[in-house]
């Protein structure tokens, strides 16, 4: 796999100095923030979304939004977004950077203007899979020129709208296909229905708030077993709060775990669809004890993490916190059902194999996982192949491993440019 420059500048991961006593507020959640942005770009008045993310990621989809026709101005911690209207009417270029939700919830919306739309990013986008997509896009009456590459860059060509209706779908290597026609759909003439082929989908909890967050807007989707409709709507939402993020949390919440204490995360909602709110039972699983109060989510560390065999399909972006947490697990491990954590930021069962080990676990790639053995660790270098979940995973190391340097930590800025700030914070 391709190693990025060495001259990356670090980050020292600290030691806690002890068990923790923390209170830690983390922003707001990136895939409700960016699934609220487009449903807001094709709703039929202005959205206020409420205390979103504002990242690296959340600011691709608002350029996106505003490249396809939309508008959106900053009210305080909020956003204003307006709707797209006609689509682009003008030859225009999206920036991917490397957001899976970017790259997978705009193309459809280039189909509803009028101009020729450009989708390009990092270098790493175009290696993710997306050609499924591009697929069931055309099938839905999307005009793609892709030069047969299947990856950007690829150029939408809008004619006015897209007629929509029955297409056939390979979501098994990312569940944002599948969000991608369903958030688009009520915007397509005849609405969509889409038929999943191939295994199943990964992230059922995303494809849950997809079709939640559509219901809030006021489109009515329905699900039965393998196929998914949504019907053309008028969509509306007047004011819309984000929840924080649940899966940035992940690594606060597995600190308790590593270093003992008690770490909060106010704010966390009593119902969610997000994924991250399985840290709740896995923390169980994992022998930790978190209560869920008016308050938000305690977690208190109980100096015991037992090893475990766990299935990450349905939440797989918990997978590089939780394999750092298991480094330091009293027994193996096993983590399963992610093998298509090969296409996300990096390949990131490679990445976590070669850095877990390089400071002194036993770890190897499987199918579809992880297997872990715990072995004591010592500091080094750890590279994060320009992976926010990477930069995480190396703080969770080095709270119990003085000297782990982390590379390129600024690449956490994807989903929250404050993690060190709030790390250090953590164990001051
Ligand atoms: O829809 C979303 O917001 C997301 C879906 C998941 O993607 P995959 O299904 O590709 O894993 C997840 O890993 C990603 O971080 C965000
Ligand atoms: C897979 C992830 O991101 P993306 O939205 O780019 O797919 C992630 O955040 O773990």
């Amino acid at each position: 796999m391709s190693q990025p420059p060495a001259s990356q500048p670090t980050w020292t991961a600290p030691v806690a100095p002890g068990p923790l006593d923390a209170t830690v507020r983390v922003p707001g959640s990136k895939s409700i923030t960016n699934r609220a942005f487009v449903l807001a770009a094709l709703a039929a008045e202005p959205t206020l979304v409420r205390a979103p993310l504002d990242s690296r990621d959340a600011r691709l989809m608002l350029g996106a939004l505003e490249a396809l026709g939309g508008g959106w101005e900053r009210r305080g911690e909020d956003v204003l977004v307006r709707p797209l209207v006609h689509g682009s009417t003008e030859p225009a270029s999206v920036v991917l950077g490397n957001a899976g939700t970017v790259a997978r919830f705009t193309p459809a919306l280039a189909g509803l203007g009028s101009a020729p739309v450009t989708f390009d990013g990092d270098e790493a986008i175009r290696r993710r899979p997306i050609a499924p997509l591009l697929s069931a896009l055309r099938e839905a009456g999307a005009d793609i020129d892709d030069a047969g590459r299947g990856a950007p860059p690829f150029t939408v060509r809008g004619h006015g709208g897209l007629p929509g209706g029955k297409v056939d779908l390979d979501s098994s290597a990312s569940s944002q296909f599948l969000s991608a026609l369903l958030l688009a759909g009520p915007a397509f003439d005849a609405g969509v229905t889409v038929r999943l082929t191939g295994g199943t989908p990964p992230s059922e909890p995303h494809i849950a708030m997809t079709l939640g967050m559509l219901t809030r807007f006021g489109a009515s989707p329905e699900r039965d077993g393998a196929e998914f409709h949504v019907g053309p709507a008028a969509l509306s939402c007047p004011d819309f709060a984000v929840e924080p993020d649940l899966s940035t949390a992940a690594p606060f919440v597995v600190a308790a775990a590593a270093a003992g204490g008690t770490v909060r995360i106010p704010g966390w909602p009593e119902y969610s669809t997000q994924p991250g709110d399985w840290l709740r039972s896995l923390m169980a699983e994992l022998g930790q004890r978190a209560e869920l109060t008016a308050d938000g989510l305690s977690v208190t560390g109980t100096g015991e993490i037992p090893g475990a065999r766990l299935d990450l399909h349905e939440v797989g972006e918990l997978t590089p916190v939780i394999a750092a947490l298991l480094c330091f697990a009293d027994g193996p491990s096993v983590i399963s059902g992610v093998a298509h954590l090969r296409g996300h930021e990096t390949d990131r069962l490679a990445a976590l194999a070669t850095e877990l080990s390089a400071l002194g676990a036993g770890v190897r790639e499987t199918a579809d996982g992880l297997e872990i053995t715990p072995a004591p660790l010592h500091g080094g270098h750890f590279r994060t192949y320009d992976d926010h979940r990477l930069v995480m995973a190396g703080a969770v190391l080095g709270l119990r491993v003085p000297g782990v340097s982390v590379e390129n930590p600024a690449t956490v800025g994807k989903t929250f440019p404050g993690f060190t700030a709030a790390w250090d914070a953590m164990l001051s």
